[in-house]
């Protein structure tokens, strides 16, 4: 990952200043989903950079040791290498940014990767995700626990109460605390965005997480109703691009939660492209949080190498 951001000061004459136009922003979601005209080796090559910004998630009450381990080997060897070797593509070490998972799940993750010899990050989610309604005691323990486990990032989510009611001041102090307690680990802050009811309080929320120092910003748990939307992520990056002009630090974008298809995919990296820059095609500042998509993209590939597309169980997860 590039320079942490560290942070500024909470500047509230900056959030309350804060105005969306909402015409304007759908506008430019709608023109950037027209855009991507990519075709045949343009396209297979920007779905490998998808794949090396995926954090490969399973965030799910029956998770155990084996499907951690199973995400795990995926994530370390996300393509077939028979497709790779067809794109001569087999010796450039692609795997997966991360991998994600729920905080007890951490020592699994980090033992099935250190036993494939792989330094790949383990990402964990924290801090009563994805209601982020347990006591902040409670929230800031789990995010140290996380860390001790070996969590090299973690994946915070935002109180939407304090949002919700406009108390930025404590939504900025609970976390400046949250990235205390990470130490070394890197932060991405969840803003939950389908439940901060406007594009204005999105923008809000963004500028907060990043002046509290957030190394990223991230749309969604995928536990909402509303996850990843282009038009909300136009706001995100948006507050990205203003909080750099401004302060020099450039913070990271993860749009996560529903997304599923290589063509979403190439969506996102185009909106990366043309509203940030290339810059923020690479996985220290661009990740897509998702547990089903490295399916759809693999398969992609294997059309683009085969000609013709492979059943799903030709994929498989590890
Ligand atoms: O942080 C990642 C999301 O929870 C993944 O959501 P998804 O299961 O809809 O891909």
């Amino acid at each position: 990952m590039s320079a942490r951001n560290p942070g500024i000061p909470l500047d509230l004459e900056w959030v309350s200043k804060v105005r969306v136009n909402t015409q304007a922003v759908l506008k430019r979601a709608q023109q950037i989903q027209g855009r991507n005209k990519n075709k045949k080796q343009w396209q297979a090559a920007w779905l490998l950079r998808a794949v090396t910004c995926i954090d490969l998630t399973t965030l799910a009450g029956d998770d155990t040791p084996g499907n951690v381990h199973r995400l795990c080997m995926k994530a370390t060897q996300p393509v077939r290498t028979d497709l790779l070797k067809s794109m001569d593509m087999h010796n450039e070490g692609v795997t997966t940014a991360a991998v994600c998972v729920y905080p007890s799940r951490v020592a699994d993750a980090v033992k099935s990767l250190k036993a494939a010899n792989s330094s790949l990050p383990v990402a964990s989610v924290a801090t009563g995700f994805p209601a982020g309604q347990t006591p902040l005691k409670a929230r800031l323990e789990e995010v140290r626990m996380a860390v001790e486990d070996g969590a090299m990032e973690i994946d915070i989510v935002i109180n939407r109460t304090l949002a919700l009611t406009g108390q930025w001041e404590a939504v900025y102090d609970e976390v400046c605390q949250f990235r205390e307690a990470c130490g070394e680990a890197h932060m991405k802050s969840i803003l939950a965005v389908g439940e901060l009811g406007t594009y204005t309080n999105v923008y809000k929320a963004s500028l907060v997480a990043m002046m509290a120092g957030s190394d990223f910003i991230k749309t969604s748990t995928g536990k909402e109703s509303v996850n990843a939307t282009y038009p909300v992520a136009i706001v995100m990056v948006r507050a990205i691009r203003d909080y750099f002009l401004k302060t020099g630090h450039k913070v990271g974008f993860k749009p996560a939660g529903g997304i599923r298809t290589a063509k979403e995919s190439l969506v996102w990296l185009t909106l990366m492209k043309e509203e940030l820059g290339d810059e923020w095609l690479s996985p220290h500042l661009f990740r897509l949080g998702a547990s089903s998509l490295l399916a759809d993209i693999e398969r992609q590939i294997y059309h683009y190498v085969t000609g013709h597309y492979a059943a799903y169980h030709q994929m498989p997860m590890a």
